[in-house]
């Protein structure tokens, strides 16, 4: 069989991450809850774990920005974050998983500004240095936490950290890497078992000893 494309992985058994900026639709412990809920998803079928970072430079970055040309402060602060990141390698043509061609200036820091409202709902990269395993959430969306109306930020934030831990997407409707939104209510939300199976052909399981 062909020889598997360069899969990039996190070598690493700890994978350390910050969340570097909130949105306005979520409490912060809502979201630093859901994020580590996702992460423990990927991380409890592999033999990698995740540790949660408040200060210095993480292997993933997370965090909400929004697109367009008036960047708001907030943003500003978030893209200068980026722009210390960019020096991090971003220039190794890192893409986010959607994009594959770089267009218009930077609006939160990288080169793939968000769309406002609706369309893109967040990006992110697969595992490197610099901008590698971040994941960019649209500040422009209603965020919710699978009980009021809104995008299911729990089921945004495992597709794209399953990006950051290296998957692609998927043409299976059930997968979670399904390249477009499908409403999930957040109680039963799991990874299908062809998610398992890809995340466990990149890190391989993890022992149940
Ligand atoms: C999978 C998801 C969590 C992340 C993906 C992006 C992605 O793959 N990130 O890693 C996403 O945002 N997909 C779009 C794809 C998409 C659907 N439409 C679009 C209209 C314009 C632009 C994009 C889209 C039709 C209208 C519905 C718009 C709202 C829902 N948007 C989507 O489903
Ligand atoms: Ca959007
Ligand atoms: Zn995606
Ligand atoms: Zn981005």
């Amino acid at each position: 069989d062909l020889p598997s494309r360069n899969r990039p992985k996190w070598i690493s058994k700890v994978v350390t991450y910050r969340i570097i900026s909130y949105t306005r639709d979520l409490p912060r412990v809502t979201v630093d809850h859901l994020v580590a809920k996702a992460l423990n998803m990927w991380s409890k079928e592999i033999p990698l774990s995740f540790r949660r970072v408040v200060l210095g430079i993480p292997d993933i970055v997370i965090g909400f920005a929004r697109g367009g040309p008036n960047v708001t402060p907030t943003c500003q602060a978030f893209s200068l974050g980026w722009l210390s990141g960019l020096s991090r390698g971003f220039l190794k043509q890192n893409v986010p998983e959607t994009h594959k061609h770089a267009h218009r200036p930077a609006a939160h820091g990288d080169f793939y500004p968000f769309d406002g409202p609706g369309g893109t709902l967040a990006h992110a990269y697969e595992p490197g240095p610099g901008l590698g395993g971040d994941a960019h959430f649209d500040e422009d969306e209603r965020w919710a936490d699978g009980r009021g109306l809104g995008i299911n930020f729990l089921a945004v934030a495992t597709h794209e950290l399953g990006h950051s831990l290296g998957l692609r997407h998927s043409s299976d409707p059930d997968s979670v890497m399904y390249p477009t939104y499908g409403a999930r209510d957040s109680e039963n939300f799991k990874l299908s078992p062809g998610d398992i199976r890809e995340i466990q052909e990149l890190y391989g399981k993890r022992s149940k000893s």
